[in-house]
């Protein structure tokens, strides 16, 4: 359960005094996520989500993230939009924790997705890149080659714990990604966790994206392939080509991929791979036993890297032969 920080209720309806909300109701604690601490708000207005950063969330990384869920939804994107206190600040304080109040989004996420779904998450991630395109602050990724390396030193020592050879192996594919990353492909913001627990459905019918918190400017297709990781593959570790190629067709309705970025696109999912392998090796070797949070396996991505190892062209992903190198 992602509740890290509590709060009390004499502490919630006093910082809640610097919004326009009306009456608290109710409030509790949400079960999901890992990142951060999360509560919907019953008011006699109308629901409301407050997040408390914890801490992987720089509190100087916060205004980028607020403005972008306030630009993307003045550009056609559904997300939620940050309230303003009454001092026209988005962020605030609570329980010692910076925090914030965002509007409620309907929907649930889906723990089956299919097919037809990946069509419509490529489609609305292609919507979010479009969506972005002007907008004023930048937040360079700080979870791509220079972060892997320094999240790696803090486990590589233990890392055999989880899978014997492991440091061996992941110190190669981090030399073979440095040699082999792309240096020059189209840019701007991207998602850059858009995992089925941060996209909502209602019914069939995609109503919005959450949670822009390792949202930053990096290559667009390297979020296609977060995404082909996160929403394409099943339970039993193999690849879903259908929900490929609906992912990537969705994608290219909304904005085309260059021929560039699609070649790329086997050694960006291997670095995806690897981005999410690393997150979950480091909560797995430190997070303490009994926190209340359920911790993420991360050989789920060490057999994802795997797959991607072995791609000799990007039609293996699903894109069609005659447009795919
Ligand atoms: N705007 C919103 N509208 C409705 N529900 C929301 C909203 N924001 C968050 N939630 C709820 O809170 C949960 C956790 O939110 P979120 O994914 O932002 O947390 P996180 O800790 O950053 O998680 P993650 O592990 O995905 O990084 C969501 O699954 C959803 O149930
Ligand atoms: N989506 C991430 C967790 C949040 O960063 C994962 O599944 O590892």
């Amino acid at each position: 359960m992602a509740v890290y920080t509590d709060i009390s209720e004499d502490d919630l309806r006093a910082f809640l005094t610097q919004y326009d909300v009306g009456e608290l109701t109710s409030y509790k604690g949400i079960a999901e996520g890992v990142e951060n601490s999360n509560f919907l708000l019953h008011t006699t207005r109308e629901p409301l989500i407050l997040t408390l950063y914890e801490k992987r969330v720089e509190k100087a990384d916060l205004p980028f993230f607020l403005g972008l869920m306030q630009h993307l939804a003045a550009h056609g994107l559904s997300c939620p939009l940050p309230l303003p206190r009454s001092d026209g600040e988005l962020l605030g304080e609570l329980s010692g924790r910076p925090a914030a109040i965002i509007t409620f989004l309907e929907g649930m996420w889906l723990r089956k997705p299919e097919a037809r779904h990946c069509r419509e998450v490529g489609r609305a991630l292609a919507t979010m890149h479009v969506a972005g395109e002007g907008f004023q602050l930048k937040r360079p990724n700080a979870l791509s080659l220079e972060g892997w390396k320094g999240l790696w030193q803090k486990s590589a020592e233990r890392a055999d714990e989880v899978e014997p050879g492991l440091q061996e192996e992941i110190t190669e594919e981090l030399a073979f990604l440095e040699a082999h990353w792309p240096r020059d492909l189209p840019s701007g913001v991207i998602h850059a966790d858009l995992f089925p627990d941060n996209v909502f459905f209602l019914g069939d019918d995609l109503s919005g994206l959450i949670d822009f918190y390792f949202a930053c400017n990096d290559f667009y297709a390297y979020d296609v392939a977060i995404c082909l990781n996160a929403w394409c593959f099943e339970k039993d570790g193999s690849y879903n080509l259908t929900k490929g190629m609906a992912l990537l067709e969705g994608y290219r309705e909304v904005r085309p991929l260059s021929k560039e970025e699609m070649d790329a696109l086997a050694v960006l999912a291997r670095g995806s791979a690897l981005r999410f392998f690393l997150t979950r090796l480091y909560d797995w070797l430190t997070t303490p036993a009994g926190a209340l949070v359920v911790k993420k396996d991360p050989l789920e991505y060490l057999k994802k890297l795997r797959f991607h190892r072995a791609i000799v062209s990007s039609v293996e992903y699903g894109l069609a032969p005659d447009i795919a190198s």
